[in-house]
């Protein structure tokens, strides 16, 4: 396995990701839970919501790529402007705080990193923690080597302590090369049933926490939190025939993909099971091992929200790897070349390689009809 393409690209991903998602549990159990999240959230300037955990995880996952990788750049949701203001003293102190305890934690040390943390042992500044989060602005673009890094993909779930995600992806001239994707809230096993929102002791699981990891041409597996015992994983494979014993994952909140029209694609194609919502990138991760079938994010409105290549870099590889196609609602492929956002696409379908064209045609009826044809 060492020898094989991006075998330390993999590793040190899969590390980051495991260090990043104890983070945003501990933030979850020190602070969602008991402050509601007053004084742990800020709202920025779209509206939406981001916590402590956030800012945390991104300092910490480019600590770690910047440790290994330091010439690739970092493309990340996140950055330090609201922290470094006066007012933001306290959530400042906390994100610091967070960010050098998890680096010096020893959970799922990168095989390839050197005994002594290559970050040094020492705690790690406010300064340089603040200047690591804002490491991720690169603008993206076709050429070089980048990360996509989402610290926390579905915060609003995260908060509701529902499903969220913590998504990094490499992307090498555009095209996404290795996923990784830590999913705390979600059990190892699907058959073992989703965690009641919120619940502290469904929330206590054993069972829960998983990562899944991807690299293009060499499959889809996924891992326990806590250990390198790995499977692969496998989209559910459907035909023509059995596309209407198919199941939807679809978002939870209606302004991000259109509830709608979802109901209508699955009355198109005879599918009577209810669509599954589930907050962030774990739709992916839930539709490449076969606990769903299809991920529909339909746009909402006039369709001009440009997706984010965060939002969708790791899941993307993943569904490839597991035997699906990924596409958006005309059914051209993802284009992470351009930029911090999907500006090429509208929308994100995954299905199984077998009927993905079928649904993309259900998509488009769906949307004539809406008066949406030109999405
Ligand atoms: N109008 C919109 N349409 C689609 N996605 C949107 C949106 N506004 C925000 N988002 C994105 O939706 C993501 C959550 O997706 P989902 O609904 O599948 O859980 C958010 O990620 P963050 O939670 O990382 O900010 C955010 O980037
Ligand atoms: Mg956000
Ligand atoms: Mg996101
Ligand atoms: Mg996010």
């Amino acid at each position: 396995m060492s020898s094989a393409p991006y075998a330390l690209e993999r590793a040190v991903a899969i590390s980051a990701v495991a260090r990043a998602s104890s983070v945003t549990a501990r933030v979850f159990r020190l602070l969602v839970t008991k402050s509601s999240a007053a004084g742990a959230t800020v709202t920025k300037s779209d509206a939406s919501p981001v916590t402590v955990g956030d800012y945390a995880a991104q300092a910490v996952v480019n600590i770690v790529l910047g440790a290994h990788f330091p010439d690739d750049k970092i493309v990340g949701e996140e950055d330090a402007a609201e922290l470094r203001k006066p007012e933001s003293a306290a959530l400042r102190e906390q994100v610091v705080q967070l960010a050098n305890e998890a680096l010096s934690g020893s959970e799922q040390e990168c095989p390839a990193q050197d005994s002594a943390n290559k970050w040094g042992a020492e705690p790690l500044s406010e300064e340089k923690i603040l200047a690591a989060i804002d490491r991720g602005n690169h603008e993206g673009g076709a050429t070089g080597r980048m990360w996509a890094l989402d610290p926390i993909d579905g915060t609003k779930g995260f908060l509701r302590g529902g499903q969220y995600a913590v998504c990094l992806a490499l992307l090498v001239d555009g095209k996404v090369q290795v996923g990784a994707m830590g999913c705390p809230n979600l059990p190892l096993d699907p058959k073992d049933g989703l965690p009641k929102e919120g619940d502290a002791q469904s929330m206590d699981r054993k069972d829960l926490g998983a990562i899944f990891v991807a690299v293009k041409g060499q499959g889809a597996r996924q891992r326990p939190m806590s250990s390198d015992k790995e499977e692969p994983i496998q989209m559910r494979a459907l035909n023509a025939d059995s596309l209407n014993t198919a199941s939807f994952c679809e978002s939870v909140e209606a302004g991000h993909s259109s509830h709608g029209t979802n109901k209508r694609i699955a009355e198109l194609l005879n599918i009577s099971a209810p669509s599954v919502r589930m907050d962030s990138q774990a739709k992916y991760a839930s539709v490449a091992r076969g606990d769903g079938d299809v991920y529909l994010r339909l746009p909402v409105g006039d369709g001009s929200y440009q997706e984010k290549i965060w939002d969708h870099a790791s899941g993307y590889l993943l569904v490839h790897e597991a035997g699906g196609i990924v596409s958006d609602c005309r059914g051209r492929d993802l284009d992470f070349g351009q930029g911090r956002t999907l500006r090429n696409n509208r929308g994100v379908i995954a299905a199984p390689k077998d009927v993905h064209a079928e649904v993309i045609r259900a998509v488009g009826k769906a949307l004539q009809e809406e008066g949406r044809g030109n999405l």
